[in-house]
C-alpha cells in the first residue's frame, strides 16, 4: 500500500489526493497507522532527491527511498527501516551534506539556480524553510466577529490559537491540525483559511466604505470577502475572473460570510472607474512551495516565462479602470523579479501618469518593505512569499 502510493507521488500526482485515496481505500487503518502512512508519503515526496543523494542513485526505486528515510531522516534502526521498506538488507547510505543547493534542500536544479538568483546567500534559509510546512493561518471576519472574540469560541470548540503580529485580522493555530471543516464557527462564517502575508495584500488596497472597489483577479474570492468586510458592506465591490467556477463559489462564500455588496462580474470590466482596483494576478505561486511537498517538482520552467506578459496586460486593463487620485495594487504570490518588480516597473515607463506609493504607509511592519515594494517571505516573517506594489494614479 505504502509502495503503491508513493510510487504515484514520484510520478506525478499529487501527494494530497493520493493520500486521500489510500486513505478511503484502507478505512480500518488506526489513528497512528494514518498518521504515520501521511508522514512517509509527505516526507518521501518531499525529500526524494535528497534521499537519492544519500542512496547514490537520483533514480533510486521507492523501497530504497523508503528505507533512506525511515533510517537517515526519521532515526530507525537499519534493522527496522528494512524491515518496514521490504528491501532486503541495509543499503550504504553517503555521509556528509550534498554539495548542490537543490540537493541539500530537495529541489529540481532549475529551482534552486533560480532562488539562488532570487536571493543571493540568503537563498540557504528560504529553501530551508520551503521544506517546513507553513502554520494554518485564520483570517477573522470583523463583519460577524472579533479577533479576540474568534479567539475565545475557537478555544469553546477546542482550537487554540494566537494572534499574528503582522496582520491585525490573523490568528495562528497552535498545537495539531484541527479538523477546520467541522467546526460550528467556520460555517456560520466567522473566519476564512488564509496566510497571514495574504492578508496584508487585501489590507494594502486600504478599500474605505462607500468607496467603489474592482477585485480584477477576484479567484474564488479570498480578498474580496477581505475588501468587503473592510468596506463595512457598505458601497459597490466588483468581482471580476475568467474562471467561471470559481466566481460560483465566490458567492457561496460571501452568503455564509453575510457579504452582501458584492457584483459579480462574468465578462471583463469596461468603463469602470473605480477608487481602487487589486490584480491578485496569475503568477507561478513560488511563494506557496511549503504548501505541498511535491508541488515543487510539478512545475514547469517553460511556464514561466510567459506569466510577465499576462501580468503586464492585467496590471495595463487595471490602469485604465482606475480614476484620477485612485489606485492599483499589484501582488503574486511568487517570488520572481520577472514577475513582480520587472512587470511594475514595466508598467510604470509607459504608463506616466502614475506613481509607485510606499505601501502600507503607517502601518505595514517595515520589516515587510524592500525597494519600496511589500515583500514577505517564510524565512523573514513565517509567511508564504508575497509580493506587491502600490500605484497611485496621478490627479490630472
Ligand atoms: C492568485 S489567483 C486569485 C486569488 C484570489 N484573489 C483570492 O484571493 O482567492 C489569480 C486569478 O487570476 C485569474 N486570471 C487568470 N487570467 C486572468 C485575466 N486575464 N484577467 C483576470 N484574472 C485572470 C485566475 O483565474 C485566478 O483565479
Amino acid at each position: 500500500m505504502v509502495t503503491e502510493a508513493l510510487s504515484h507521488v514520484l510520478s506525478g500526482s499529487p501527494a494530497e489526493r493520493v493520500l486521500d485515496r489510500t486513505l478511503r481505500a484502507h478505512r480500518s487503518l488506526s489513528r497512528e497507522q494514518r498518521q504515520a502512512l501521511a508522514e512517509v508519503v509527505f516526507n518521501v515526496g518531499l525529500w526524494r532527491r535528497r534521499l537519492g543523494f544519500l542512496l547514490g542513485n537520483p533514480e533510486a526505486p521507492v523501497p530504497a527511498l523508503l528505507y533512506a528515510f525511515l533510517h537517515r531522516l526519521a532515526g530507525l534502526s537499519p534493522e527496522d527501516a528494512v524491515r518496514l521498506s521490504g528491501i532486503g538488507e541495509p543499503q550504504p547510505l553517503a555521509a556528509g551534506e550534498p554539495l548542490s543547493l537543490a540537493l541539500r534542500w530537495s529541489l529540481p536544479d532549475w529551482l534552486a539556480e533560480h532562488f539562488s538568483r532570487e536571493f543571493g546567500p540568503a537563498a540557504e534559509d528560504f529553501c530551508a524553510h520551503l521544506n517546513v510546512p507553513g502554520p494554518i493561518t485564520l483570517r477573522v471576519n470583523p463583519l460577524r466577529t472579533t479577533r479576540a472574540a474568534l479567539a475565545e469560541r475557537l478555544r469553546a470548540e477546542g482550537v487554540e490559537t494566537r494572534p499574528g503580529a503582522l496582520s491585525p485580522l490573523a490568528l495562528h493555530v497552535v498545537g495539531p491540525k484541527p479538523n477546520l471543516y467541522g467546526l460550528d464557527s467556520l460555517r456560520e462564517g466567522l473566519f476564512e483559511v488564509q496566510d497571514e502575508g495574504s492578508q496584508l495584500l487585501g489590507l494594502l488596497v486600504e478599500a474605505r466604505p462607500g468607496e467603489t472597489v474592482l477585485d480584477l483577479c477576484a479567484g474564488a474570492g479570498g480578498k474580496t470577502l477581505q475588501l468587503a468586510a473592510a468596506m463595512e458592506n457598505r458601497g459597490r465591490l466588483l468581482a471580476y475572473d475568467p474562471d467561471a467556477g470559481r466566481l460560483d463559489r465566490l458567492l457561496q462564500r460571501c452568503s455564509r460570510a453575510g457579504v452582501s455588496t458584492v457584483q459579480v462580474l462574468r465578462a471583463p470590466p469596461e468603463g469602470v472607474l473605480a477608487d481602487r482596483v487589486l490584480v491578485d494576478a496569475p503568477c507561478s505561486e513560488l511563494g506557496s512551495l511549503r504548501r505541498g511537498p511535491d508541488l515543487r517538482f510539478r512545475l514547469d520552467p517553460a511556464s514561466l516565462s510567459e506569466l510577465p506578459r499576462v501580468q503586464h496586460d492585467i496590471l495595463a486593463r487595471a490602469g485604465r479602470l482606475v480614476r484620477p487620485g485612485g489606485r492599483v495594487v499589484y501582488a503574486t504570490c511568487t517570488v520572481n523579479r520577472a514577475e513582480n518588480e520587472e512587470v511594475v516597473l514595466g508598467f510604470l515607463r509607459e504608463s506616466p501618469g502614475f506613481r509607485l506609493v510606499p505601501p502600507g504607509a503607517g502601518w505595514l511592519d517595515p520589516s515587510c518593505v524592500r525597494e519600496g515594494f511589500l515583500f514577505c517571505a517564510p524565512h523573514l516573517h513565517g509567511t508564504d512569499g508575497f509580493f506587491a506594489a502600490v500605484l497611485e494614479r496621478v490627479e490630472g
